[in-house]
């Protein structure tokens, strides 16, 4: 009995729950949020239950570095949970799959094949010719003086991007015609982030989920999504591969099923190529856009900044040529671009509880006993806004950075935009390439104002919850042709 006593006085402190629902109704709209007003009073070790699920979060650098790295080992599965569960075919995805030697092969594959930096070389090519209709279509706005939906142009821009490098087509010629792609991604999205009953009350909440329709809407997009990979899998099956000059994404992967790839102890199936297809697109279009978002809002609100880092890209760039693309390797050069996205990432992490991680076996933090099949949630959101590591942390200061070797590759635990640790993102190259390239061209080509009768303080900042969170209500810019160049 005293062994017993023992280990609860160690488990970390619990904010009081109800009978049945637990802590679930602390979660409020924007978990992140809550779960940081939460953190202020119990500490950066906090012990919730969900359900019948039991959550530990923790918000705050040290805390942080202790799951993410002293016991990275310890909690680096994911949770079994219905939804992800059918979009990744029984787990055969990278991110929504437990710790195994399958996973583990899995990541390196994609590592080596998918996410390398020659890779991402390769696909420059048709970022530049995607990034030269966006700065045309979005010419013809300054002239006309309508503004520019900016947070829908980044998903397509990405979405544009991403199905040719992956599919070697623009998904306008597919069985999801124009919009239908994009509806059918954020439909994902939506439902992956919808409360889900069957997550937290196992055995009884699916009646609820059925009572809601979640479970339709889900199985409706997962069969969507199947549809189209079949399609584009047929395509490039039937396709004489010498017909095409560069290898996308789905003929290296087809030629490694043919292969016959080993992964611990099976091969690369079919279904393996459709999940793995899955977190290409819901990883690839979405997180890049969120950001890139994120940054021209603050760069709006803090028109000082703006100026500065625009003068920056041009005067490193140049004047010569106004139709010329910045390229890539220009971006390395733009030292207060990259401040500027760093500070973005501080205040608006693209997945601001990170994605979930299940406890393997026990390990402490601060002292506490964190059991076997907890979650882990890591709130880069509050971290972001810890008052003990960052000066007047509201405030959008890129200058912060400056002569401060923080950088966001997952070894400051202060900042944690693609995670840490085995789980951490394996494209943070991909991605990072994806918002500088972006960003520095958007903001060499034009300058942007805000639509008739808009001040600085109208536009507002609110934030969606999910996975992952983004801008609630999209930044409406009107672009000027840059008179500096
Ligand atoms: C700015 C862009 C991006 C950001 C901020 C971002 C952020 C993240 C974060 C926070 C995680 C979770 C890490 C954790 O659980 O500790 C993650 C995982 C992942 N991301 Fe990204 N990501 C980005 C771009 C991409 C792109 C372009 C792709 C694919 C083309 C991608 C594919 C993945 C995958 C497969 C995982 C799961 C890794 C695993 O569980 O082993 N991400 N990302």
């Amino acid at each position: 009995a005293v062994k017993h006593t023992k280990r609860w006085l160690r488990q970390p402190p619990s904010p009081p729950g109800l009978p049945i629902i637990g802590n679930l109704h602390q979660l409020g709209e924007l978990p992140h949020q809550s779960l940081w007003r939460l953190s202020k009073k119990y500490g950066p070790v906090m012990l919730l239950k969900l359900g019948r699920v039991s959550t530990v979060v923790v918000s705050s650098p040290q805390t942080a570095k202790q799951v993410l790295r002293d016991h990275d080992l310890h909690c680096c599965s994911r949770p079994s949970v219905e939804a992800t569960r059918k979009f990744s075919y029984n787990y055969l995805d990278i991110a929504f799959s437990p710790y195994d030697d399958y996973w583990k092969e899995k990541r390196k594959l994609c590592v080596r094949e998918l996410f390398s930096t020659k890779r991402v070389n390769s696909i420059q090519p048709i970022k530049e010719m995607e990034m030269k209709k966006l700065i045309d279509s979005i010419t013809e706005s300054a002239f006309e003086k309508t503004p520019v939906n900016l947070s829908e142009r980044f998903i397509s821009l990405n979405a544009n991007v991403v199905c040719k490098a992956s599919f070697g087509v623009s998904f306008q010629g597919t069985v999801l015609n124009n919009e239908k792609f994009l509806d059918l991604v954020h439909e994902t999205f939506e439902v992956l982030k919808s409360f889900s009953a069957s997550e937290f009350f196992p055995y009884i909440g699916w009646i609820f989920d059925w009572f809601t329709g979640l479970h339709e809407r889900r199985d409706r997009c997962v069969r969507d999504f199947d549809a189209f990979y079949e399609q584009m899998i047929d395509l490039h099956l039937q396709k004489n591969r010498e017909e095409r000059s560069e290898d996308d994404f789905v003929d290296l992967l087809l030629r490694l099923e043919k292969e016959e790839a080993v992964l611990g102890y099976g091969k690369l199936t079919r279904n393996h190529i459709k999940a793995i297809l899955m977190n290409v697109l819901l990883g690839g279009i979405n997180s890049s856009a969120i950001t890139m978002t994120w940054a021209m809002s603050e760069l709006t609100r803090n028109p000082r900044v703006m100026k500065k880092v625009q003068s920056e890209i041009r005067d490193q760039i140049g004047k010569k040529n106004k139709t010329r693309i910045v390229s890539l390797d220009e971006t390395d050069q733009l030292k207060y671009l990259k401040m500027v996205i760093k500070e973005t990432w501080r205040l608006h992490p693209v997945s601001p509880l990170l994605v979930p991680r299940e406890v393997i076996s026990e390990f402490k933090v601060n002292g506490y006993t964190i059991q076997p099949k907890t979650r882990v949630h890591v709130n880069t959101w509050a971290i972001g806004r810890d008052p003990e590591v960052w000066k007047d942390p509201e405030e959008f200061l890129p200058e912060r950075f400056m002569d401060c070797d923080i950088d966001a590759k997952g070894q400051h635990f202060e900042l944690l935009p693609f995670g840490s640790g085995r789980r951490i993102c394996p494209a943070m190259y991909m991605g990072t390439a994806t918002v500088d390239f972006g960003l520095a061209n958007l903001l060499y080509h034009f300058d942007w104002k805000l639509p008739e009768g808009l001040d600085v303080e109208d536009i507002d900042m609110d934030e969606t919850s999910g996975l992952t969170s983004h801008k609630k209500h999209d930044l409406l810019l009107v672009p000027v042709k840059s008179l500096a160049l």
